[in-house]
């Protein structure tokens, strides 16, 4: 892979600060934080570098690499796992990442629906059949909002020592500033996209002439669809073979929210517990030196609730009291808790959500929590 390259001309020697396989995909990043597309593709991800940083834009919910070499991709795409972290604190955002071997010449429903496709330093590594037929999938069958085209500026090999033909043995061609545009002016005027170009990889001073080491087209759809296009020649077979796929936790599935409502409201309740006792602990000790003794009127001001008196106690009070060796904390005490009311929305849900997995009083309107191995 070209990632990064120094090179020596004749004034010096050029060494891109950061190196340019990162200021591709900064420049990726920066679109992502401008437009904040939801799903994203990249196409000839090799091994998901790029993938693994978008991955951290809190923007996007979907994100695919296509990559024909099923080696490369699988090289560190445990990067693209989730973290223990990721389940311990599940997100709000709700994240899926796929990887497809398959090559970006033939049509597969899986890359339908997508804001913004990426392709950095793909089309020179293409046959000219497999060219031939990109723009017709990406542009036409995709369709995405936006396109990135990243592709070697040959008008810069003259800066780069040893270059002679190509900067990779892979590339099947390099194209200068005008070849590109050319190509990707009449491209975007065939599938109503306009574009513009731009670059990473500045020349050295005095050699402006030359142009960005890496040049880039950025397409925008002309009239992007509201609603779902009309269905003209979308193949529903799969072309490619997916490789990898993982869906992150998040507090958009019911299953995360009420694994994460129940823990906080058991750490809230016993907090609020803590603190009950405490104080009736400390109402105790101004009496009393004697632990023993000390027990019993804790024991005794405990029962300051008699069972009969305790839902009507539950429904006046917002407060949380101790009858017996039970705690009650009225629900929505809990509720208010910032947190559990961010995280529920409203107090129905709160209810369903806790429902089953933490004990209620008989009509549901308090948590239940034992006083026992408390006393102390
Ligand atoms: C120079 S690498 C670029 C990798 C990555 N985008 C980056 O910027 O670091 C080109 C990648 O395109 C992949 N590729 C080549 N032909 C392809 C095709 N027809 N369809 C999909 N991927 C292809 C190669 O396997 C390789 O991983
Ligand atoms: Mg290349």
């Amino acid at each position: 892979m070209d990632k990064n390259f120094e090179g020596k001309q004749f004034t010096g020697v050029i060494k891109f600060t950061p190196p340019l396989y990162k200021q591709r995909y900064e420049f990726v990043q920066d679109l992502v934080r401008k437009y904040e597309p939801k799903k994203v593709a990249d196409l000839g991800c090799a091994d998901c570098t790029l993938l693994w940083m978008l991955k951290f834009c809190s923007c996007i919910e979907v994100l695919a690499g296509l990559d024909i070499c099923e080696t490369v991709m699988k090289e560190k795409m445990h990067r693209l796992t989730p973290l223990p972290a990721d389940y311990l604190e599940p997100s709000e955002r709700s994240l899926i990442v796929t990887l497809h071997q398959g090559s970006v010449a033939h049509k597969d429903p899986c890359m339908l629906g997508f804001d913004l496709v990426t392709c950095i330093e793909l089309i020179e590594h293409l046959q000219e059949s497999e060219l031939e037929k990109f723009p017709e999938v990406v542009f036409g069958f995709m369709a995405p909002n936006m396109v990135v085209i990243s592709t070697p500026n040959s008008e810069f090999n003259t800066l780069l020592p040893g270059v002679t033909v190509f900067r990779h043995p892979d590339h099947k061609f390099e194209w200068d500033r005008a070849q590109f545009q050319s190509w990707a002016q009449d491209t975007a005027e065939r599938y109503e996209y306009s574009v513009e170009f731009t670059g990473v990889g500045s020349p050295p001073t005095g050699m402006e002439d030359v142009g960005f080491c890496t040049q880039i087209g950025v397409f925008v759809k002309k009239y992007p669809q509201t609603r779902e296009p009309v269905q003209r020649e979308k193949p529903t077979e799969a072309a490619y073979k997916t490789v990898f796929k993982a869906v992150y936790p998040s507090l958009k599935d019911e299953k995360y929210l009420q694994n994460a409502v129940v823990s906080e409201v058991m750490f809230r309740a016993q907090l609020i517990k803590r603190s009950l006792l405490d104080h009736l602990l400390s109402e105790c000790e101004e009496y009393n030196d004697d632990p023993t003794e000390r027990k019993l009127k804790l024991q005794c001001s405990v029962n300051c609730f008699s069972e009969d008196v305790e839902t009507l106690a539950v429904e006046k009070s917002t407060e949380p009291f101790v009858s017996g060796n039970v705690i009650y904390i009225p629900l929505r005490k809990i509720f208010s808790v910032p947190k559990v009311n961010q995280l529920c929305g409203t107090f129905e849900k709160f209810c369903r959500l806790i429902t089953g997995k933490v004990t209620l009083n008989s009509d549901s309107s308090a948590l239940m929590l034992d006083t026992e191995n408390e006393e102390n």
